[in-house]
């Protein structure tokens, strides 16, 4: 049976997360999905680094948590030294969920590089390389006969990339709107329930939900990234993020939320692409006060919403988990089940 040695670049929430479901179920990965997997490198800002071609002791790993020192006890590195490792370490798969940096998606689009060149396939949840580099990077892939999955960087575990690729054969897609930041819509529930601000992003944080820096999800930069994704990735629209305009939910006072929740209303942070009549596509993300019989208006916490405007269905909505641990993690998973299945010809239900 085929076993693929995965290397894991980050080892926070997501990544822990993953090597938790590959220590307690590996088994039954194996027996119901045809392969094994195993852990033979890992990296962390906190932890320093770690290569073990014979399999890393995940027990270990997982009790590791920064302050209890770092891999450097282990025979590992107190240094993070990603290139190294990802150049050089056995593994068929890099698993890449290190900060998501808005702005150019460094150092992220640099770790995929790397792996694509040395010929390994990336998995990621990161969704900076994939908005901003993504084009270029699935060229390199396919040029190395590799490959670069990224289900997670858009709705965690929920399938949508996958899904409207294959799904949506034979319709023409004009648009899509939805709720695409599991933080800022479970705030936004939380204020309307009466939490102020500062609790409600803390609850987020706790719950595994929140970027590194909150502002990402408040100020409306995560949804900017993930609206570029899937406006190139589905509509083919050829933008870059500056053509994707954003406003987040920070001017969303209680007063707002109090004053539509009396009018019927209640307040979303919505991102949205439309193709125009021109073939251009016009795109952004704003907070809106949608009627409770709009379709997102009853999308609560951190549950995601995409509705898709194609031509022969009309309206096509995807909904299920936005974020969390356990949701991302899986999305790693089903970028490796994908991978598995073009490498066999094996069905993939993911
Ligand atoms: N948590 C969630 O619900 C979701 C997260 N994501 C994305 O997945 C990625 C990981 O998310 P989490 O695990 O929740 O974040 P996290 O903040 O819990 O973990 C990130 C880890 O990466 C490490 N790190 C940062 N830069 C590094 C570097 N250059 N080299 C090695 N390690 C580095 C940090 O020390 C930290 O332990 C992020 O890019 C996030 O945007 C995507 C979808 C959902
Ligand atoms: N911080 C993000 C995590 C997933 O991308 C969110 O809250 O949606």
């Amino acid at each position: 049976m085929t076993t693929y040695d995965i290397a894991l670049i980050g080892f926070g929430g997501v990544n822990r997360t993953l090597a938790e479901l590959v220590a307690a179920r590996g088994d039954t990965l194996r027996s119901e999905l045809g392969f094994g997997l195993r852990v033979v490198a890992i990296t962390d800002l906190r932890l320093g680094s770690l290569v073990q071609p014979e399999g890393i002791d995940l027990g270990m790993a997982l009790n590791m948590d920064g302050a209890s020192g770092t891999f450097a006890a282990h025979g590992g590195s107190a240094d993070t030294i990603n290139e190294s490792v990802i150049r050089n370490c056995t593994a068929d798969i890099i698993c890449e969920a290190t900060f998501t940096n808005p702005e150019d998606g460094e150092p992220a689009v640099s770790h995929v590089r790397w792996a694509l060149e040395s010929n390994k396939s990336v998995c990621t949840t990161n969704k900076g390389p994939v908005a901003i580099r993504g084009a270029e990077l699935t060229s390199l892939a396919e040029q190395n006969g590799v490959h670069f999955e990224f289900e997670g960087a858009v709705m965690s575990g929920t399938p949508v990339i996958r899904l409207a690729k294959k799904m949506f054969a034979g319709l023409k897609l004009n648009g899509f709107e939805g709720i695409l930041n599991g933080t800022s819509n479970y705030v936004l529930g939380r204020m309307e329930a009466g939490l102020d601000f500062e609790a409600a992003i803390s609850e987020a944080q706790k719950l595994g939900y929140a970027e590194a820096n909150p502002a990402a999800d408040i100020e409306g930069y995560d949804v900017q990234l993930k609206v570029l994704i899937l406006a190139n990735e589905l509509l083919d629209a050829g933008i870059e993020l500056k053509d994707v305009q954003r406003q987040g939910i920070s001017t969303v006072t209680p007063e707002k939320i109090q004053k539509a929740s009396r009018e019927g209303l209640r307040w979303k942070l919505v991102g949205s692409a439309r193709r125009n009549v021109d073939g251009s596509v016009t795109a952004g993300v704003s907070p809106v006060a949608l009627p409770l019989d709009h379709g997102l208006a009853g999308v609560s916490g951190a549950t995601n919403a995409v509705s898709f405007e194609t031509d022969l269905l009309g309206a096509v909505t995807v909904s299920g988990p936005g974020a969390g641990r356990v949701e991302t993690a899986y999305a790693l998973l089903s970028d490796i089940i994908a991978m598995h299945a073009a490498r066999t010809g094996a069905a993939a239900h993911v």
